[in-house]
């Protein structure tokens, strides 16, 4: 059976397992996190996801559409909150009836690693760091990070699913001809929550919540626990110069969203802005996407986006099926290396 090394167990990593579970090839999956099904604070993953067209159309063919759409809440318009508090006026995605969904980031993580799990070829090992890359010996470097232990893996395909700050993307910099840009924007984030009221949600779930201000914005998408993923967006120096203490935290939100600050009580704001700063969004542009037949980069660590249109994931998603269409097109036959090759450069 061929075999395929992927690094990273984030929802591309999970769902390529899957993907070549679903072929017949035996899977590895390194991680470097410990398993986030086991982890009781996961730092630094909070926005809300929107799965789209494109990312169901990958899910359905590994047979996860049904599920994962299910662990999720339907949105059928963007839902424009204005900056009286009250007023609100909606904007439809689509047709009646179509919808994209959200879906906790954590969540739709830990299901996606249970459901590749389920594939007998899949085998995940957690606590295991990418630390190089021999193109030329087509190996990968693992730490195994509770005794410090350097492993070498191959297989027939290297799949680099590392996310934004992927080391396999790293150290392909000296590849020839590789290009790379990365942007940060001057935005930062800063995650909130809107707890359930009465057991219910507090305001209309099945909407994409948008305070939209000018430089900045608020967002609140809800979770089938019935609580809401809240958003805050703007310049880092907004943060410095209008979010630095609780009583401009108030005084900001009070000032730009009063219906918002109701629902997420001041104490609740109060508390997270003592406990985080906002994270940095970065942009990444890379080509190519595959290097020497043999080694890929897919989701994040081949383009790393910004959110506001919510499509990293669903991109993400679409390599998958891409890669597997890639390799269905050349009748699964990867010892045709310059065929594969010659085929990856679409991908
Ligand atoms: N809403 C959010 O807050 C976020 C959303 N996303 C969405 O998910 C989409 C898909 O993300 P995806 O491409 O899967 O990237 P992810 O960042 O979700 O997953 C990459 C995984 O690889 C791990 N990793 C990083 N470096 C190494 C390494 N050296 N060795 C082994 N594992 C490593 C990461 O751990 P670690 O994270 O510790 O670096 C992470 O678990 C994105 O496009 C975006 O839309 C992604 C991140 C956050
Ligand atoms: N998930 C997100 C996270 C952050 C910012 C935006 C989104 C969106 O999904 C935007 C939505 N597609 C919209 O166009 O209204």
């Amino acid at each position: 059976m061929p075999k395929v090394v992927i690094a990273g167990a984030g929802l591309v990593g999970s769902l390529n397992a899957c993907f070549f579970a679903k072929r017949g090839w035996d899977v590895e999956v390194y991680e470097f996190r410990e398993d986030i099904r086991t982890m009781e604070h996961v730092q630094g993953r909070s926005i809300n996801l929107a799965l789209s067209f494109r990312g169901k159309a990958a899910l359905e063919y590994v047979g996860l559409k049904d599920y994962i759409t299910e662990q999720g809440v339907a949105m059928y318009a963007r839902m424009v909150h204005e900056p009286d508090g009250v007023t609100t006026n909606q904007q439809p995605y689509g047709h009646p009836g179509q919808h994209i969904v959200s879906i906790n980031r954590r969540h739709l993580n830990e299901v996606m690693i249970t459901q590749a799990e389920k594939f007998p070829t899949v085998k995940f090992f957690f606590e295991h760091k990418l630390r190089d890359t021999r193109i030329a010996e087509g190996q990968l470097i693992m730490e195994r990070l509770n005794d410090k232990e350097k492993i070498v893996v191959t297989g027939d395909l290297l799949c680099g699913c590392d996310g934004a700050y992927s080391a396999l993307r790293r150290s392909l910099m000296t590849y020839p001809r590789f290009n790379f840009s990365q942007e940060y924007i001057e935005h930062g984030y800063v995650e909130l929550n809107i707890l359930p009221k009465n057991n219910q949600f507090a305001i209309e779930p099945n909407v994409f919540h948008l305070w939209p201000r000018g430089s900045f914005c608020l967002i609140a998408l809800a979770n089938i626990d019935k609580t809401f993923t809240v958003t805050l967006f703007a310049p880092f120096n907004t943060f410095e110069e209008h979010l630095y203490d609780d009583t401009s935290v108030v005084q900001f939100f009070t000032k730009h969203f009063p219906d918002a600050l109701q629902l997420i009580g001041s104490t609740e704001l109060k508390a997270t802005f003592n406990r985080v700063r906002p994270s940095p969004l970065v942009s990444v542009k890379c080509a190519p996407h595959s290097f020497g037949g043999r080694f890929l980069l897919l989701g994040d660590a081949a383009h790393a986006m910004v959110p506001f249109f919510g499509q990293g994931m669903n991109c993400g998603f679409e390599d998958c099926l891409v890669l597997s269409e890639t390799l269905d097109a050349c009748n699964n036959d990867i010892s045709k290396s310059p065929r594969l090759e010659l085929y990856l450069h679409k991908f």
